[in-house]
């Protein structure tokens, strides 16, 4: 939904990135790395905000003192790594939430559902560096829950992961949002990865994983139902 209004702050002469700062900032919203800003991005403004990063990304190679103009190799580097970040791997900050169908569950299903594992890639937000990983779901419907299709998980879990974040808060959102979709009995989500800022730099340790879970409803009540989700999913 796009915003309606144009607040008194914002101006054709501002940079697109400053202007949509200022209709954030004017309703109040928080703009962290991993919040979706959607929709206070007018249609068009995705194209200028692509451009301003080309020219920020240049100036960055620029200070790395990068000879762009004679190097072949990183010609078109600025762009290429501006189209990455707003259209593919931090997607997820600049696009609407994906359409996802909801069925009634008229079977009234009652029994444990899961879904995994769905392979997510994300960056982290204090290097991007990449977090490649796997989630598992676990939900238990009650008569009032709504179904979504199979794929929509992993299209939810890719939507939230296409964002700078640390493990532990994308796995709270993703969950979150599975159960305001569902609104199931319970339901839980845990993420296991691998975080290249530990392996590629840093303490360069190349096994370590981070496994985290966030569980709601039965899943933190019945001891007996976690057990059962946890002996099922083959990690
Ligand atoms: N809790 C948590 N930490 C993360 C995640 N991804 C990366 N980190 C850590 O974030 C920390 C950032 O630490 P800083 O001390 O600010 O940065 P740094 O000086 O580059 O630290 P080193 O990585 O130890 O070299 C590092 O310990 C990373 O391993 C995550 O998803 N969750």
């Amino acid at each position: 939904m796009a915003t309606s209004y144009i607040p008194v702050s914002e101006n054709e002469t501002m940079p697109v990135s400053a202007r949509i700062r200022a209709r954030l900032m004017a309703s109040k919203e928080r703009f962290h790395a991993n919040d979706n800003i959607a929709h206070h991005i007018i249609p068009g403004e995705l194209e200028e905000l692509l451009d301003e990063v080309s020219q920020r990304m240049q100036g960055v190679l620029e200070s790395l003192v990068i000879d762009t103009s004679s190097d072949h190799n990183t010609q078109d580097t600025a762009r290429r790594v501006a189209k990455m970040y707003l259209q593919e791997v931090f997607g997820g900050r600049y696009t609407p939430e994906p359409a996802v169908t909801e069925f009634p569950n008229v079977a009234h299903l009652n029994e444990l559902m899961i879904i995994g594992p769905v392979t997510v890639r994300s960056a982290c937000s204090h290097h991007f560096c990449p977090i490649m990983g796997k989630v598992w779901i676990g939900v238990m419907p009650n008569q009032h829950s709504n179904l979504i299709g199979l794929s929509k998980y992993a299209r939810l879990a890719a939507w939230v992961m296409n964002r700078p974040q640390i493990q532990e808060e994308a796995v709270k959102q993703l969950a979150d949002l599975l159960q305001e979709k569902m609104q199931p009995d319970g339901l839980a989500v845990i993420m296991e990865a691998e975080h290249f800022c530990m392996h590629w730099r840093g303490v360069k340790d190349t096994d370590a994983l981070m496994v985290n879970s966030v569980m709601h409803g039965s899943f933190l009540k019945d001891p007996a139902l976690r057990r059962e989700f946890l002996s099922l999913i083959k990690r």
